[in-house]
């Protein structure tokens, strides 16, 4: 009888231990139920806030040149300063990704005419995008030594003749050298000089965006007195955990002290990478002079990074030698395109002129024999340079980072595969 009782017991237990744990089951499907419904719920709001953002965007964003206004100008190292503009017209700013560029025209003195004359530049924007105002960070440029070739005229006439009040054109951000910060992976962020600008602007978004994805900052300059935002980098480090800073002098001055003011002494190059980031699946994005983006692009190669996780800001000539994704065959085939003989017609200009392979590209080759073409970035991004081809076949040293015109080409980063007819 005992041992029935017992059973019986033990029965009902376990009828009552499987019903608890069905009703926990079913309790915590529910749950989960619920969290998931409200995980599918968050991501659409997100979806529907970031497709507004989007259309507003989309909305805001300009053709051709607006008017703003220098509202601050800020020393932010030797020969350094960081310029604020805001829209004359008071009206909101379309986003931009953080590591785009805005390209301005200014009207500056021709010192041969004796009249004005239109300069297009392009700067990279230095600060996370903002709603109310738009910053770049430029080096005054001086002379090159030994050379009779002039300092820089916009950057000289932007430090020396743009006031606090004065207006400026400019045409809406763009460029490829930028991430969302919303859907990024951790980054290893390199700047060189004052190429640190659109890095820094990255930096900034994806820090402020709170993904908590890692970011190594790496930041090569001469010396103390080239050393921009440093204060700014400092806070950053002491309150973001996933900001990992390090800077290197390449001339340390006198005053300047290891661990106080910078990191390690010489070049950032491929082996400091190494020490610091360890792995190579993640982006590398690298801004900073020719010589220095050109040796860290064949280390991080070397290393084994994917091309596509490797981004470098071509701005100028001389950092033209990514080849953005072009087939390998295809661009052997254009390089001995590029070397012909041919003649090329500027019908506007009434001149009829001869590639002999010798020049990079047409721009090049136009302006060496005085015909005008606008230009901005020369590296294919901001479309100052585009020229209707009337005839013939040009090819690309490098992906264009705009939509051109059907029958066009931007005159910067194109060489003839024919003889052309272009209209300038
Ligand atoms: N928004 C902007 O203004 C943008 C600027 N840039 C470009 O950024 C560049 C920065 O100019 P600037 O500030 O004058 O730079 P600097 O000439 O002051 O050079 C910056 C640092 O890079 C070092 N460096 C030179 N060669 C190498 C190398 N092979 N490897 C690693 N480091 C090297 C320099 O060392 P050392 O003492 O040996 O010279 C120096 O410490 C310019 O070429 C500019 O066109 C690009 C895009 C945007």
């Amino acid at each position: 009888m005992q041992i029935l009782g017992v059973i019986l017991v033990a029965l009902v237990s376990v009828r009552l231990l499987q019903s608890i744990i069905a009703a926990v089951q079913s309790h915590s499907n529910a749950r989960h139920r619920t969290q998931r419904t409200l995980q599918l719920l968050d991501e659409q709001i997100a979806a529907v806030q970031a497709l507004r953002v989007q259309r507003e965007s989309q909305q805001m964003h300009w053709n051709g040149y607006r008017k703003f206004k220098l509202s601050k100008k800020i020393k932010e190292a030797r020969d350094v300063c960081s310029f604020y503009l805001v829209p004359h017209d008071g009206k909101p700013l379309p986003r931009y990704l953080p590591g785009q560029f805005v390209t301005f025209r200014f009207q500056v003195p021709d010192p041969n005419k004796g009249q004005m004359k239109s300069v297009v530049r392009c700067y990279s924007l230095s600060e996370a995008p903002r709603e109310q105002y738009y910053r770049i960070t430029v080096k005054r440029v001086p002379p090159p030594a030994r050379t009779n070739i002039p300092p820089g005229l916009i950057s000289n006439y932007l430090h020396d003749q743009v006031n606090v009040g004065d207006l400026l054109d400019l045409q809406a951000p763009r460029g490829e050298f930028s991430l969302d910060p919303a859907n990024s992976k951790p980054v290893v962020l390199i700047g060189g000089g004052v190429g640190v600008t659109p890095v820094l602007s990255i930096a900034n978004a994806i820090l402020e965006s709170e993904t908590g994805n890692d970011v190594w900052f790496l930041y090569g300059v001469r010396c103390g007195e080239d050393h921009a935002m440093r204060d700014h980098l400092r806070q950053l480090e002491q309150k973001h955990e996933n900001f990992h800073l390090h800077v290197r002098y390449s001339q340390p001055g006198e005053n300047d002290l290891c661990e106080r003011d910078y990191d390690t002494s010489g070049h950032i190059d491929i082996n400091l990478i190494k020490s610091l980031v360890k792995v190579t699946n993640l982006d590398f994005y690298i801004c900073g002079p020719p010589q220095m983006m050109d040796s860290i692009v064949t280390g991080l190669r070397d290393w084994g990074v994917a091309e596509d996780h490797i981004h470098r800001e071509a701005f100028g000539r001389a950092t033209l030698s990514k080849v953005a994704n072009k087939d390998e065959t295809q661009l052997k085939h254009d390089k001995l395109d590029s070397k012909k003989t041919l003649s090329i017609q500027f019908n506007r200009s009434n001149r009829n002129l001869t590639w002999d392979g010798s020049h990079n590209c047409l721009l090049d080759l136009a302006l060496e024999a005085g015909i005008n073409i606008d230009s901005g970035c020369r590296a294919g991004s901001c479309g100052s340079c585009e020229i209707a081809v009337k005839s013939g076949e040009v090819g690309c040293r490098v992906e264009p980072g705009i939509n051109i015109d059907k029958g066009s080409c931007l005159a910067c980063i194109s060489y003839p595969k024919s003889e052309l007819i272009l209209d300038a």
